[in-house]
């Protein structure tokens, strides 16, 4: 690693720029903007391969020394692991549900009969659906602060009644006051790792960031990934997982949703985790298992990029 100040490398969204600064501070590091393809282009984030386009500038960055730490969004970061980087730590989760942000305080039960309502992933798209087949559904990418602009926006022509966003990017970002209801995860459980971080760093140089680790949040975070992991899928799949532990037992739950929210499997285990070597892969694989041998491969279209 470098001799000076260490390098903490970021993406530019305000979102980015809030949770790398927050770490930044806690490790001295001066921050360093890494600009990719994805925050330069408006072409759909499907068609250029997925959140991985924003992943592979930090990691370049990473790899070629010009920084010495990158911060990701976990939930964005594919599964696979990276040639020569290591996860140096996973700080304490922020909040890991979603947030209803609709015009006027509606909630996803009083919103009025075939509203609009605003969301880019498979995985909201079918919850939506499920509990309110009559909203209509608009796929939209962009900034957090792009997609608030849009609720109740005066031009019709990109106003929408409400978006599903992450609650702990809107806390990160200071706009938690356009949530009019917190998506309780008993009902609506989230993207696997919503809510975390991950501190990468060279393989060699974990021990730059290894102070910030928190266990419970980097075993829940592991199981909910290792859902993906095993179901092979990537992580714009119509999948949710919440994991936590308590008193010494963890739990794992995990659904995988028909896109049109028509059906969906859940899967759910728990276990002492002085029991097992590797309490996070155990419960991770039972719960996968159980959802391949339920069918999920044939209800969704669960395989993509990792
Ligand atoms: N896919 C975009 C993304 N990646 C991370 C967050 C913020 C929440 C988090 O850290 O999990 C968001 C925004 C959102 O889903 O509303």
């Amino acid at each position: 690693m470098s001799v000076g100040k260490l390098r903490l490398g970021t993406r530019g969204s305000a979102l980015a720029l809030a949770q790398s600064q927050a770490i930044a501070e806690k490790l001295g590091a001066e921050v360093v903007v890494i600009e990719s393809e994805g925050d330069r282009s408006t072409e759909s984030l499907a068609l250029m391969g997925g959140t991985g386009v924003f992943v592979t500038a930090l990691r370049h960055a990473l790899l070629a020394n010009e920084v010495d730490v990158v911060i990701h969004s976990f939930k964005d970061l594919p599964t696979a692991p990276a040639d020569g980087l290591a996860i140096a730590a996973v700080p304490p989760r922020a909040d890991a549900r979603d947030a209803l942000c609709a015009r006027d305080g509606f909630t996803l039960d009083t919103l009025p009969e075939g509203a609009k309502v605003g969301t880019g992933s498979p995985r909201r798209r079918a919850q939506l659906a499920a509990r309110r087949p009559d909203l209509e559904i608009v796929d939209i990418r962009g900034n957090v602060d792009t997609r608030l602009a849009r609720v109740g926006s005066d031009d019709p022509e990109r106003a929408l009644d409400a978006v599903v966003l992450a609650v702990a990017g809107l806390d990160r970002l200071g706009r938690a006051d356009a949530i009019t209801q917190h998506l309780e995860l008993a009902w609506w459980p989230t993207a696997p790792a919503q809510g975390a971080l991950a501190v990468e760093t060279r393989a060699g140089d974990t021990n730059i960031a290894a102070k910030l680790d928190h266990r419970p949040t980097r075993l829940a975070a592991e199981a909910e990934r290792g859902v993906l992991a095993r179901l092979e899928a990537g992580c714009s799949a119509p999948i949710a997982a919440t994991a936590f532990s308590e008193d010494g037992m963890m739990f794992l739950t995990a659904s995988v949703y028909a896109l049109d929210g028509s059906a969906k499997l859940t899967a759910s285990h728990a276990l002492y985790a002085a029991d097992s070597k590797d309490p996070a892969g155990e419960l991770s694989a039972r719960a996968a298992t159980e959802l391949l041998d339920a069918g999920a491969a044939d209800l969704a279209p669960i395989r993509g990029s990792r």
